[in-house]
């Protein structure tokens, strides 16, 4: 059994990133017994506060890495802290368009460091925000975590807006994940859509889905809650209301094993000629 936790982090814009911080890495020390722990994304900078971003930006030795590192080692689990705009690091390249910023998942071990980073592929905005902030991921992620009572799982890392690109979740299936981990700042008015294609991306992969959204409203925008763990069946194993709130779950491993092998759909798999679509 993997022992998870997902923390739903609440926010508006009455409390300074340094105070989320703090607040929010008391939250994760809290969190003890767990293998894994999931924050949301932008949690610290704010998901939608789109005109603080450039300034809000620091590299992954920065002050959010830092006191979450912290925190994690008090847990003694592996902690993904979401994801924050990550200023480029002294030195190295900005990126294709040359903005040194991008949506940065990071996944931290039980001894606060890194183990993993992912690079949001999918900008949402439609012609603001992130298409025109931030640079784009160019790769998919997967990070290996051993449970504290063994038995070892791939993890499938993805942010938000991904969750509506099936494509990508299939290279992450074929990239050997198990669990997809999709923290997000998803918006209340599209909630539903949280919901259906999470349970879609678990059912199509016969994988488990940790879905950790945000609740709260910032930059005049309410978000949506409802962070969910989902079977590899489809079956949602918990959902959070709208506020501020940790879900704890067991997963199952052998259950995963034993879906995929009393049900082998992935086997009956047929790669068409072409997948590519014209741009
Ligand atoms: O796809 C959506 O409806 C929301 C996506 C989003 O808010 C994001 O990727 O930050």
């Amino acid at each position: 059994m993997l022992q998870v936790r997902v923390v739903q982090v609440a926010y508006g814009d009455d409390e300074s990133v340094e105070q989320r911080v703090t607040r929010v890495a008391q939250l994760v020390r809290q969190q003890q017994d767990a293998d894994l722990i999931v924050l949301p994304e932008l949690w610290s900078h704010g998901g939608f506060a789109h005109s603080a971003w450039r300034a809000r930006a620091e590299p992954l030795t920065g002050p959010t890495v830092a006191a979450l590192s912290a925190a994690v080692r008090e847990t003694g689990a592996v902690v993904h802290i979401g994801s924050l705009v990550e200023r480029v690091a002294s030195g190295s390249s900005p990126g294709p368009e040359g903005r040194g910023l991008w949506n940065t998942s990071v996944v931290l071990g039980p001894d606060g460091q890194i183990r993993a980073t992912y690079r949001k592929v999918h900008r949402f905005g439609f012609g603001e925000g992130e298409p025109v902030l931030l640079e784009a991921g160019e790769e998919i992620v997967t990070s290996e975590l051993t449970g504290r009572r063994g038995g070892g799982v791939t993890l499938g890392l993805a942010t938000c807006y991904d969750l509506r690109f099936p494509e990508m979740f299939r290279a992450l299936l074929d990239a050997g994940s198990e669990v997809f981990v999709v923290p997000a700042a998803w918006p209340l008015a599209r909630v539903e859509h949280w919901q259906l294609l999470g349970r879609a991306r678990a059912l199509e992969n016969q994988c488990f889905v940790i879905q950790c959204n945000t609740a709260g409203t910032h930059s005049g925008v309410a978000m949506g809650g409802n962070s969910q763990v989902v079977g590899p069946d489809g079956a949602v194993l918990a959902r959070a209301g709208v506020g501020e709130e940790v879900l704890s779950v067991a997963l199952d491993l052998a259950e995963l094993e034993d879906f995929r092998s009393s049900f082998p759909v992935l086997g009956d798999r047929r790669l068409l000629p072409s997948s590519g679509h014209d741009s």
